[in-house]
């Protein structure tokens, strides 16, 4: 039972109360009596046009279920497309315009990147994201399969020295390929001095000089024998290291022991779909990481190799430039925060009916007088050089609900003592109605909109429920080259030049899933920049560390100047439903959908649901690790629904599969003492039973969202959990 505290016409819960009042609201200019009842202002003047917005979905989604009941036998594209417009899914097209965001940092405005993403919840992780800013070449590529093990190059327990020097190979053809030699390669380098204000390497008695002298920025050390080199190229920068006894550069004979890479420019704050957070209690979790990061002190002390490690946030590096002087670059990554969207309520603040607020207009106002700390100098260590918050709204539907986000942030702003269009937004594009009405939307947001990104996860969510009557959809893994996917994927980009992003947003891509898969994520990523991203998801900082390789091959900006040439309007296309032509599929490959969905499935949920995980990286049936969060989840499982919906399998076999997939999940968990097997008992399993309800009921939930179903079965395993604990 959550304890509350009336605080005018609201009731807050005790611990959230107590969080604000003394954790947050000192020093932040803001008094106790102010702020609340600011939030209670915010919440009346804003809470009903929320639950409207809502609505206005499900009305929307009812006419085109309808539609393509009444239309199945003769689906007519030009009458499909004018019912759309009929009823608003489409809106009217909008007169060119550009953007005028200003205040936007240079990681953001200006550099092209890597964008990390994190669950904030979890502070060891968040720290580590917040300081992967920079990252080890020689981990990144000596730690993954970027390197194969084969011909004696295996990770082992020990440094093994023949991967190593794979290892050094391959950062030194980065080093050629980024900043050649005029002669020769910088493995044949054996020393690097600076003379004349210009890196001179030595080589078998003769000396050479950088083609692009340009690219030598600063350095550590003494000239003639530097122990950091700091280049830049493409807007980046990269460290090459160099310690005579080190181990690895005792080996070397220029003595370099590694390259640092500038790698997660960005990184997001995820207070939304890596996060499991349910009540009260979970948001005060949330908060008081973001706080800590806000404020610089955030700490977390964790045992690591039979280590105990304590992980704060890095100090910034500074540098000797060639004329002398020092410079210092940030050491770690700009902070975005994501709030959650507009569809859940929480039960952390009631309002004067004694009802559940929506958790977006919380986590509005909350994380954003949090990060007021950092604008007020509050901070040891400033994330914004230019005054601004940045906050990732998902998952928004038409333009009407970003112009209610703005709405909001504008009032924010004034209740929290902020200037007009401090908050700063990030527009997920990853909802139907979003992407066919991009224009639209960031017009509505023109002056504070500083990311578009294509969170093609969820939209393909939001593609397989909103059509869900049409007929049955394609295979799960060739939606990624299925006609819309990869004209959305092109109109964002299309949208986002031509609203004039670039200099002031960014144009941002999705997620690379499989953590575990650097290789291919290395050979792939790199078509991301090429399609005209600036910035693109990677789950992990070696992911960052690698990603940030890409950027160095591709020169963005020359990207987005060449496609300006070639924008067209792709919204036909992407009107273009993936169902099935045929429905070809044997037997085994149906099986095998299923089996790999329900396996997804249940790997995520049983955390979610049981240990209050929100990100958890799930083998699929190949034994891939796949990272799955609430948008993977949204996928998996409408999937599911739509093929029982259409026949193509039964609710005998869905459930069969559940319950033998369940016990291949178990068997993974096997050596976790605290998790409860499903297999043992499936009608009891909370989880068990919250997979069954995402499948079964799927076609009920609200865009095919899981958060319903899985916020209500965390709550009920919570309970059942502290149930236990006290008859114990
Ligand atoms: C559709 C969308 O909305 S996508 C956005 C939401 N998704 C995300 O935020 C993905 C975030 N990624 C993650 O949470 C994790 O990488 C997972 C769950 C996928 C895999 O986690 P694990 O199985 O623990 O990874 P693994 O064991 O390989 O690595 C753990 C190490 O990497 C670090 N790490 C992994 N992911 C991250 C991350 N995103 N940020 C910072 N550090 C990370 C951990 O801190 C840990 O290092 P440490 O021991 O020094 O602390
Ligand atoms: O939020 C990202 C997505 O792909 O969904
Ligand atoms: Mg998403």
């Amino acid at each position: 039972m959550t304890d509350y505290v009336k605080v005018g016409n609201l009731k807050v819960a005790s611990v959230l109360y107590q969080f604000i009042n003394t954790k947050v609201l000192p020093e932040s200019g803001l008094t106790s009596e102010e702020f609340w009842a600011n939030l209670e202002t915010l919440i009346s003047e804003f809470a009903s046009e929320n639950k409207e917005l809502i609505e206005r979905r499900h009305e929307l989604q009812q006419k085109i279920h309808n539609w393509h009941k009444e239309n199945k036998e003769n689906v007519d594209f030009a009458s499909y497309k004018s019912f759309l417009q009929e009823i608003g899914y489409l809106e009217p097209k909008v007169e060119d315009f550009e953007i005028t965001t200003e205040n936007v940092d240079a990681e953001i405005a200006l550099q092209a990147g890597p964008q990390l993403v994190v669950p904030v919840n979890n502070a060891r992780y968040a720290l580590n994201a917040a300081n992967a800013r920079w990252g080890s070449l020689y981990d990144a590529l000596y730690g993954t399969d970027v390197i194969s093990e084969d011909n004696g190059a295996e990770k082992g327990k020990e440094y093994n020295p023949v991967r190593g020097d794979q290892v050094i190979s391959m950062a030194k053809d980065f080093l050629d390929d980024t900043v050649p030699l005029k002669e020769g390669s910088h493995k044949d380098a054996e020393k690097y001095s600076i003379e004349n204000g210009g890196l001179v390497v030595h080589s078998k008695g003769k000396t050479t000089e950088l083609k692009d002298s340009s690219k030598l920025v600063a350095y550590h050390g003494h000239p003639e024998d530097p122990s950091t080199l700091l280049l830049k190229n493409n807007g980046l920068h990269f460290e090459i290291q160099i310690d005579r006894e080190h181990p690895i550069g005792k080996t070397d004979q220029a003595g370099v022991k590694d390259v640092l890479m500038e790698a997660a420019i960005t990184t997001i704050m995820d207070c939304e779909d890596s996060v499991a957070a349910v009540d009260a209690e979970d948001k005060v979790g949330v908060y008081q990481n973001w706080l800590g990061l806000m404020r610089g002190n955030l700490e977390e002390t964790f045992s690591k190799g039979g280590k105990s490690v304590t992980r704060s946030l890095h100090e910034d590096r500074t540098y000797t430039t060639l004329s002398g002087d020092s410079m210092t670059l940030s050491g770690r990554s700009l902070m975005f925060v994501r709030n959650v969207g507009h569809l859940m309520t929480n039960n952390a603040v009631l309002d004067s009916n004694g009802e559940e607020v929506p958790e977006g207009i919380l986590d509005c106002m909350i994380t954003s007088l949090i990060a007021k700390h950092d604008l007020l100098g509050n901070s040891k260590l400033n994330n914004t050089a230019k005054g601004s918050i940045y906050i990732v709204k998902p998952k928004m539907h038409g333009s009407k609900e970003v112009a209610f986000s703005n709405k909001l942030f504008a009032r924010v702003e004034d209740l929290l003592g902020l200037k007009r269009n401090t908050l700063k937004i990030g527009v997920m594009d990853e909802e139907r109605r979003t992407s066919l009405n991009l224009k639209a939307c960031i017009k509505e947001v023109k002056e504070r909109v500083a990311f578009i990104n294509t969170g093609f996860l969820d939209r393909t969510g939001d593609e397989m429920h909103t059509s869900m009557e049409a007929g049955p959809m394609i295979r799960k893994n060739d939606m990624k080259s299925s006609t819309w996917l990869q004209s959305y994927e092109k109109s964002n980009v299309n949208t986002g030049l031509s609203c004039g992003l670039p200099g002031r947003a960014q144009i941002g891509k999705g997620m690379w899933a499989m953590p575990d898969l650097m290789a291919d994520m290395l050979k792939q990523k790199d078509g991301q920049l090429k399609a005209g991203a600036n910035t693109a998801w990677v789950p992990s900082p070696t992911a960052a560390t690698l990603h940030a390789l890409h950027y160095h091959k591709v020169n963005v900006s020359e990207v987005q100047q060449s496609l300006r040439s070639s924008i067209e309007d792709l919204q036909d296309q992407i009107l273009e439903i993936p169902i099935a032509k045929e429905q070809n599929w044997s037997k085994e490959e149906v099986q095998q959908e299923l089996d790999n969905n329900a396996q997804g499935i249940l790997g995520y949920v049983v955390r979610w649901v049981e240990h209050g995980v929100g990100c958890s990286k799930v083998p699929d049936i190949n034994n891939v690790g796949l990272m799955e969060d609430r948008a993977t989840l949204r996928i998996s499982s409408q999937h599911v629904t739509n093929w029982l919906h259409h026949g193509i399998c039964t609710e005998e076999q869905v459930l069969e599969t559940l319950k033998r997939m369940a016990k291949v999940v178990d068997k993974q968990n096997a050596d976790d003492p605290e998790y409860l097997p499903m297999a043992r008992d499936y009608e009891n399993s909370v989880a068990f039973q919250a997979a069954c309800e995402l499948v079964f009921k799927g076609s009920e939930q609200p865009s095919g969202y899981t958060e319903p179903i899985l916020h209500r079965r965390r709550i009920e395993a919570k309970q059942k959990a502290s149930t236990v604990a006290q008859t114990k």
